[in-house]
């Protein structure tokens, strides 16, 4: 399934982090929608690789989320390309898209690609500092930037991130009433099946990461959560 319109749910895995062959399997024949490889650092090509080559044992569609330009590599199915909504630093924004386009453009496919437009919401979380987000914010803000990201940049996704942290399920309810060709995605602190289904009944799609390496089990029973 590789149209991310049909999309409910995704496990991030990161490349800079130890996963065992038996539970990638689990993993990735567990039903969830897609495996999204990426994180926010000590991503390296090898990395990137050595996990690519692993989960394209199974027929689960595989997208690279693209951190660093060092770590692009051909062989995904798709790739997402973050741009954080909520930051000043017109880097993160569109800064290192311009050098990587520099590289990669006359390669690309560009039906490959599909820009996410992130909104930051936890402080504590390595993209916000990393980036220098505004998580300042309030329903209105979210609303405003949902709206933004789907009738003023056209983008396919809009990912409300909490990275590590269980969010606020007014936000993600707002933002969503907003959208309609913009996909939600909504990622942070999903760690049980109940979790999983209170935010799968506004975002389009839940992500789940960090939970495959701290309560495995758990974060397994998350994909039959939001499949119906
Ligand atoms: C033939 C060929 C090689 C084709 C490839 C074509 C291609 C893909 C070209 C690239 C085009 C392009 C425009 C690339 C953009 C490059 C880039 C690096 C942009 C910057 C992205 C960005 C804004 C990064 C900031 C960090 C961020 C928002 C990352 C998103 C992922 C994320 C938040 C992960 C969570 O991280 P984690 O480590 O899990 O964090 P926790 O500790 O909180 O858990
Ligand atoms: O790791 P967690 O907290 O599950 O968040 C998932 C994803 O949104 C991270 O980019
Ligand atoms: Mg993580």
């Amino acid at each position: 399934m590789y149209d991310v319109r049909e999309w409910r749910h995704a496990f991030k895995l990161d490349p800079n982090k130890d996963i065992s062959d038996a539970d990638l399997e689990k993993i990735c024949e567990s039903g969830t929608s897609a495996i999204i490889i990426g994180g926010s650092d000590g991503v390296t090509l090898e990395n990137v690789l050595n996990l690519m080559s692993r989960v394209r044992r199974y027929t689960v569609p595989c997208v690279l989320e693209v951190s660093t330009i060092e770590s692009i590599t051909p062989g995904f199915d798709l790739y997402f390309i973050p741009t954080v909504l909520n930051t000043t630093d017109a880097k993160w924004i569109k800064g290192i898209h311009h050098e990587a386009v520099k590289e990669y453009g006359v390669l690309m496919n560009w039906d490959e690609l599909l820009v996410e437009g992130y909104c930051i919401l936890n402080n504590d979380c390595k993209a916000a500092k990393l980036t220098g987000a505004n998580t300042d914010l309030n329903e209105e803000d979210v609303v405003a930037y949902a709206m933004m990201a789907e009738h003023l940049f056209k983008m396919p996704i809009f990912y409300l991130e909490y990275s590590g942290k269980y969010g606020d399920i007014d936000l993600v309810k707002a933002a969503k009433a907003q959208l309609n060709q913009t996909k939600l995605f909504y990622g942070g602190g999903i760690s049980s099946a109940a979790q999983a289904k209170e935010m799968g009944q506004f975002a389009d799609v839940i992500v789940v990461g960090n939970a495959l390496y701290e309560n495995f089990e758990e974060a397994l029973k998350t994909v039959k959560a939001v499949m119906d």
